[in-house]
């Protein structure tokens, strides 16, 4: 069991802060749950930085598929590197997804599986999507540990998050 604390994140909206960084337990659970519904035909895992990287490293244990990171800004060993500007609910501000030319051959050609903790207005999630589509993966699965706000039943996930208005700001 976990208390999620409800967190403004931008004028008027708050969220049920759900962060597994560090929580070994829930991550283990929640990687072995989502390993077990991962499709069969799956290739290979992507996944953003940072939150969700050890839920993939788990899937991936457990399912034998490989994962690739997309880092949130460029490195300077990057080859090739391909990027899209993403606003997350989280932090509210325009920021980078970035995939290392040097991963592109472990996508294309494959069948995708996104994996993130929360999937809420969707602008990560689409922005990884054009990134593996541009390099010629195909999406075939989204996992995460919940979805947030509006329902998404392209999503595999293990609850639903809802959003909160601004009376859940004063508290
Ligand atoms: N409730 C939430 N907890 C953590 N990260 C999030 N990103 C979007 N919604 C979130």
């Amino acid at each position: 069991m976990r208390e999620l604390p409800v967190v403004p994140v931008a004028p008027g909206v708050s969220v049920a802060l759900f962060n597994m960084l560090g929580d070994t337990e829930v991550t283990e659970a929640a990687g072995r749950e989502l390993a077990r519904r991962l499709p069969a035909e799956i290739d290979v895992l992507v996944t953003p930085e940072v939150k969700a990287v050890s839920l993939a490293h788990v899937i991936s244990r457990e399912s034998g598929k490989p994962y690739i990171v997309i880092r949130k800004t460029q490195k300077p060993y990057m080859v090739d590197p391909i990027a899209r500007e993403v606003v997350s609910i989280t932090t509210g501000k325009p920021q980078l997804l970035v995939l290392d030319g040097f991963d592109v051959e472990k996508i294309r050609g494959r069948k995708v599986a996104i994996v993130d903790d929360v999937v809420s207005s969707g602008g990560t999630l689409n922005s990884l999507r054009q990134i593996i589509e541009e390099v010629g993966g195909e999406v075939a699965a989204v996992v995460a540990v919940f979805t947030e706000g509006q329902e998404r039943p392209e999503v595999t996930a293990l609850g639903h998050l809802p959003l909160f208005g601004p009376e859940a700001e004063a508290s």
